[in-house]
């Protein structure tokens, strides 16, 4: 439920509104609701009313979704129907019966047989019968289900893939996102509210009919007014207390850390050991004895707490026993024992009439069941209603997650043969920039031009700013300070995807894709991704010479992301339960798990292939080439035959290179950005700087003298 807008922000410091507590090893901070109000229950269920009615809007859209099947969804309704509904009165019209045909034979009235027959024969039946539909319904439930798991899941794609880098990596995003991936597969909201739909409906009836056969009980037999009233009772004071203490139990916001550098140590432990991508250190390191002496000091140090991750779910349950003990909730609980305390009365005051005590109280229970189920029911519809059209507005507000970089609106290139033939300039004016969540200025105040046509290399220390200079050229981040020119336009200003479009751009910290190798290539040109030739074109240029070594070609995938499942024997089973089994061959003919393991080398190739990629079919569109690093891993003659590549297929467009090597490329520069801790030190061509005999000269020798001494 949305919170109320006078409620104060959010903040874990602020402990007038919000509450610090401990759940094992977290910290819990919860900002406090109002205190309970008592309202009468029309007040809070017309507030209550009020916020379902904003929040309906996204019921709304997905009620759209299930009637555009209306076939699914009328047969599903009618099918929930008949097995809530008529089965179910059905059964208790026939309890009901059979009470009355009880008490005609306690004053000597045998029933008529063939009734009594039908009567004895009808209840199994109608069970069964029940049975069935029950399982129709089941089946009927599942499509439905996949069916909105599906349409979640596709909204999930569009609303992640559009999110920028900063948006991305944002904790709340982040954790909207899990919230909503859970809510999709495991604990579909949609499903509850489709659930809630139908009942609603469906509860109306059965509270008719349940208390049509408890009102004939009643009118018949005039003793069991006591009884149905002592059935009825401890519900209905229950209900009564949860109505009119509704404000109290309205929306709450929360968050969670655990601060335990044990149990965050242990968590790590864990992590070093199940992770594939850990597995070379862990074995060649020897860290297998530290991980169980320190693994055997934790669990004994955590107890329990080992293994007390956080979960929303459970959290919610936490916080719901806390609320039942109060005293009220404990005396609405005794409550419960008081009906069949009535019956002992009832009975010892009147022992002859047991037998029909007996069978009138399994009738009111069964249907004291069914009234107060249906009312619970309704009661928490609304609950429910609320709490499902919370989450869905989640689901589909996420759509709507605002990207931390702004889109702007002017088409880029004016003239794109110009720009693809000329390269575009770019301009850095006093741009400063900190990461997302750092205090550390990673650029201070840089300010530099690069001209169109022209090759820049980026040079200096570790930690820099080399890579963050290129990827605020392609907006992945934006500066904190200061502006940057592209073409004289600064590049807030211009469409993100024409900008990113006109440059051909290769990462330091570039990401093999799960996909396979040849769409990793393909994906340089979205346009090509399919086009064979044009991949087969980008491969050879990035000197990709490994394709028939691959299994499956350029079908193959550095990462599968599918999995193959295998029976969990442990190795070495040969029996079970007396039965022989041989499941050596169970991994062959397996499919998915066959993945590709590249040297640093050629996973680089790959990459380097996707961004010539780019290059080559978006020639007429590329105006600007970045390259971090794009030889890091690669061999003398590898790298020496790319920057050839590069340089050739560049033509007169902008490059701008940030390198350690200093030769191969610094030599053709037109100027060099020489860095250290986010500034530019020195700038200029090779000769220029290194007659300066600065820093860069430094450098320059240092590796010269290597190949020189
Ligand atoms: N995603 C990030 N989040 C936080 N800080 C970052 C991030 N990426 C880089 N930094 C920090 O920003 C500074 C500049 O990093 P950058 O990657 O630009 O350096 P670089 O010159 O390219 O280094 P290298 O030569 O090692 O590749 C460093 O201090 C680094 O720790």
């Amino acid at each position: 439920m949305a919170s109320d807008n006078s409620t104060p922000a959010f903040d874990t410091q602020d402990s007038s509104h919000v509450k610090h507590d401990r759940v094992g090893l977290w910290d819990l901070y919860v900002q406090e609701t109002p205190k309970a109000q008592w309202l009468w229950p029309g007040v809070a269920l017309w507030r209550y009313i009020q916020q379902l009615w904003k929040d309906g809007a996204y019921v709304h859209k997905l009620f759209l979704f299930l009637i555009s099947d209306p076939r699914q969804f009328i047969l599903d309704l009618l099918i929930n129907l008949l097995g809530e509904v008529v089965f179910r009165t059905f059964r208790l019209w026939l309890s009901a019966q059979l009470l009355d045909v009880m008490t005609a034979a306690f004053d000597n009235r045998p029933p008529e047989e063939t009734w009594f027959l039908f009567l004895l024969f009808g209840k199994p039946a109608a069970r069964v019968l029940g049975g069935f539909v029950q399982d129709f319904h089941d089946a009927l439930d599942d499509a439905t289900s996949k069916r909105l798991q599906r349409h979640f899941t596709r909204r999930l794609i569009t609303a992640r893939a559009r999110l920028d880098v900063p948006t991305f990596k944002d904790s709340t995003v982040a954790s909207q996102l899990q919230a909503a991936d859970l809510e999709a597969s495991s604990n579909p909201p949609y499903e509850r509210l489709r659930k809630v739909i139908s009942s609603v409906f469906l509860a109306l009836v059965a509270l008719t009919s349940s208390f049509v056969v408890l009102a004939l009980v009643v009118v018949k037999y005039n003793d069991m007014y006591a009884l149905v009233l002592a059935a009825f009772l401890p519900p209905l004071l229950h209900m009564a207390y949860m109505m009119i203490s509704w404000e109290s139990r309205s929306s709450f916001v929360w968050a969670a850390t655990c601060r335990d550098s044990r149990y965050i140590k242990w968590k790590g432990l864990c992590a070093t050991v199940a992770l594939d991508k850990h597995r070379q250190e862990v074995v060649v390191g020897n860290l297998n004895p530290y991980v169980n002496r320190e693994a055997d000091n934790l669990e004994r140090e955590l107890g329990n707490d080992a293994v007390t991750d956080f979960d929303r779910h459970e959290f919610s349950f936490w916080l719901r026993r806390k609320a039942r003990y109060s005293l009220r909730a404990l005396l609405l609980d005794a409550l419960n024992e008081i009906p069949e305390l009535v019956l002992a009365v009832l009975v010892v005051n009147n022992p002859s009439h047991m037998p029909l005590l007996l069978a009138s109280w399994t009738v009111i229970q069964q249907a004291t069941k069914g009234v107060i189920s249906e009312m619970w029911t309704m009661f928490y519809l609304g609950e429910t209603f609320a709490e499902c059209s919370y989450d869905l507005k989640g689901l589909y507000e996420l759509a709507n997650v605002e990207n931390k970089i702004v889109d702007g609106n002017v088409p880029f290139p004016e003239n794109r043969q110009d720009t693809a033939a000329k390269g575009v300039s770019i301009e850095f004016r006093n741009v400063s920039f900190k990461y997302p969540d750092t205090n550390v200025y990673a650029l201070r105040d840089v300010s530099f031009t690069i001209q169109r046509g022209e090759l820049a290399v980026i040079v200096g220390f570790n930690g820099s700013g080399k890579s963050t200079i290129l990827k605020l050229i392609t907006r992945v981040f934006d500066p904190s300070d200061g502006a940057i020119f592209i073409d004289g336009a600064d590049i807030k200003t211009l469409k993100l995807f024409d900008l990113r479009e006109s440059i051909a751009c290769l990462f330091q910290d570039y990401s093999i894709l799960p996909l396979s190798i040849g769409l990793n290539i393909g994906l340089g040109w979205p346009e090509s991704a399919d086009d064979d030739d044009a991949i087969q074109a980008a491969a050879r240029l990035a000197e990709i010479d490994f394709e028939d070594r691959l299994g499956e070609g350029f079908e193959s995938y550095l990462e599968h992301p599918v999995q193959d499942h295998y029976a969990n024997l442990p190795e070495g089973t040969t029996t079970i339960f007396g039965q022989k089994v041989d499941f050596k061959g169970v991994r062959t003919g397996m499919s998915a798990n066959r993945n590709i393991s590249l040297s640093g080398g050629q996973t680089q190739k790959i990459a380097v292939a996707r961004a010539l990629m780019r290059t080559t079919c978006g020639n007429d569109r590329v105006g600007l080439m970045l390259f971090d690093e794009p030889s890091a891993h690669m061999d003398p003659v590898a790298e020496y035959s790319l920057f050839k590549t590069l340089r050739e297929l560049r033509g007169g467009k902008t490059m701008i290179f940030s390198s350690h090597r200093y030769g191969n490329l610094t030599r053709h520069a037109g100027v060099i950005f020489y860095m250290k801790e986010g500034r530019i030190l020195e700038r200029g061509t090779q000769e220029e700087l290194i007659a300066l005999g600065g820093g860069y000269a430094e450098m320059w020798k240092l590796q010269a003298e290597a190949f020189t001494s």
